[in-house]
């Protein structure tokens, strides 16, 4: 790309040395800096992008956009100073890939829990629907038959407009996107056009980062204010009634709000709702009408991931209710999202992903209704994470009969803190602490007994541990299909 028009985009900077004519990459992280790439210095958390100049020097980078002055030979290489070079970051990324975002329909959807699910929804809806859509979020994005990783839920500024543009370029017209707090807060969103937004819930998660739950709930609440203020374009802001942060989002969007929920009046409300052990039933009372709803998706928390799915496309006014209705019905369980096994074994086991106080006591209820014997639950929580939720999260855990105390990822924390942490929090005297997850769910799986039910929560399908920061081999569900095979006698 042109320099100076992709510079041009920028007020306050001073440019020191001649500017090449073209730009061939723009790169934040130097060790992917290449022959004519811009190199922004970023400062981060762990470590600060200015250090990193020199490195990006030699490995080709022909400008450097920094906050300050630094050692650089300008008759060989050319300097550029911002006052903030994340805002410059955002503007220069989108300009740089022509803002793809503009001519796409794009969903974001945040919230403590759900977000997956209701991505996923969403983006399987509109498939199912002949509309040309990609998904974005903590598991990454297939691009048609490409898998792309993501190291976050939500990607960095530069990696999310390199792959809306991407995405573009293969002729998706429709992104859904997974919207962190986190994301949010430091501007990976920046640029991006959303037109329709929706809000699952907020419950306390992440207060090592916010500190408080008004400024977890405020950071949130930066998706909604950023759908933006031009009322000529047709946007919606998707709203969970049942949540007390129904009121505030409402107030940080000019545009029409679709409302969801159980409790309280809304536009899409569930009622007469009958739950089973592979499958949930409704009326869904909607504005095109009164519907009956059954997804393969169980518990209450999956009614609302549901709705809000539904409310989500029918924003855009493409398909209609009752087409949405009919394409969830055959549409599979989210994988590791209380996820039923498929055994031949007297007990029932689902693999969770819950890690947060209210997602591990939606995951509990979600199986009392068919409780026949006890509920064995399996929780962990990660290291290096947000301690002040781990005693909340055994609190929940209490409701079921039997819990084992475990650890999802310990990254660099010592394990036996983690689990004397959750510990506090238990209510009763029927768990035990064991530090290996392999051997918790193996214990978990002996102790069982014909009609008991297990929830192994924390990991989903996740096919790693992350172990003094490396990811070692591991499944939740190849060790619990192995294990109950032994035990129960079961040709697998
Ligand atoms: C605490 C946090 O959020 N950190 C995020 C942040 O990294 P950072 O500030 O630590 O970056 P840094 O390592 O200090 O580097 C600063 C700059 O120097 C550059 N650098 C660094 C090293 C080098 O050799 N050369 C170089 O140029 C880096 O590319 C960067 O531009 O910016 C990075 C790029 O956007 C993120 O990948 C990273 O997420 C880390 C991996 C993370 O674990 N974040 C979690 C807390 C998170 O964001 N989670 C949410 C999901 C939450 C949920 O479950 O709901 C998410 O969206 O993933
Ligand atoms: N609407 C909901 N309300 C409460 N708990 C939920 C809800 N949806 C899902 N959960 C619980 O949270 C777990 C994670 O769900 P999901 O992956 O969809 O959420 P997420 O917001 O994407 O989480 P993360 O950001 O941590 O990846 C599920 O396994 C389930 O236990």
């Amino acid at each position: 790309m042109n320099t100076y028009g992709l510079l041009a985009s920028l007020k306050l900077k001073s440019i020191h040395g001649t500017l090449p004519d073209k730009v061939h990459s723009i790169e934040q992280d130097s060790r992917k800096v290449k022959q004519n790439s811009l190199f922004i210095c970023i400062r981060g958390f762990r470590s600060d992008g200015h250090a990193f100049y020199s490195e990006a020097l030699k490995k080709g980078a022909t400008i450097i956009v920094a906050e300050e002055k630094l050692a650089i030979d300008h008759t060989k290489h050319a300097l550029v100073i911002v006052k903030d070079t994340a805002k410059a970051l955002a503007i220069l990324a989108n300009k740089y890939y022509n803002y793809p975002s503009k001519n796409m329909t794009v969903f974001g959807v945040t919230g403590t829990n759900g977000k997956t699910t209701v991505t996923t929804l969403i983006n399987q809806l509109l498939q199912k629907n002949n509309q040309q859509a990609a998904l974005l979020g903590t598991n990454g994005m297939q691009l048609l038959n490409e898998s792309l990783e993501s190291n976050n839920t939500t990607c960095d500024v530069l990696t999310n407009q390199k792959l809306l543009h991407k995405a573009a370029n293969l002729g998706i017209d429709h992104m859904v996107m997974e919207v962190s707090s986190h994301g949010l807060d430091q501007g990976r969103l920046r640029g991006i056009d959303f037109d329709v937004v929706t809000f699952t819930n907020l419950t306390q998660d992440h207060l090592d980062y916010h500190k408080t739950m008004e400024h977890y709930g405020n950071t949130k609440g930066l998706l909604f204010a950023q759908l933006g203020n031009n009322l000529t374009q047709e946007k919606n802001a998707i709203l969970n009634r049942d949540d007390p942060w129904y009121e505030v989002y409402n107030c940080m969007t000019p545009y029409e709000v679709i409302s969801y929920g159980i409790y309280k009046d809304a536009d899409f409300r569930a009622t007469n709702i009958t739950y089973h052990v592979d499958r949930t039933s409704f009326t869904l009372l909607s504005p095109e009408g009164e519907f009956t709803v059954t997804t393969k998706l169980i518990g209450e928390f999956n009614v609302y991931n549901t709705i809000a799915s539904i409310a989500s496309v029918y924003a855009r006014g493409v398909i209609s209710v009752s087409d949405l209705v009919t394409s969830l019905s055959d549409m599979d369980c989210i994988n590791g999202r209380m996820q039923k096994l498929e055994i031949d074994a007297p007990i029932t086991i689902y693999i969770d992903y819950a890690h947060t106080p209210d997602a591990i006591e939606k995951a509990i209820a979600s199986v009392y209704p068919f409780k026949q014997n006890r509920i064995l639950f399996v929780v962990g929580t990660g290291g290096d994470r947000d301690e002040s939720k781990r005693p909340f999260m055994a609190e929940k855990a209490s409701v079921a009969d039997y819990v084992v105390l475990t650890i999802n990822d310990s990254r660099y924390e010592d394990t036996s803190s983690i689990l004397r942490d959750m510990e506090k929090g238990m209510q009763h005297n029927n768990y035990v602490l064991i530090e290996n997850r392999k051997s918790a769910i193996v214990h978990v799986i002996e102790e069982s007994e014909p009609g008991d039910i297990i929830i192994i929560a924390g990991k989903g399908l996740e096919e790693y541990q992350i172990i003094e920061g490396k990811k070692q081999p591991h499944s939740d569900k190849k060790i619990a299909v192995e294990k109950c095979a032994i035990k129960y006698n079961l040709n697998v």
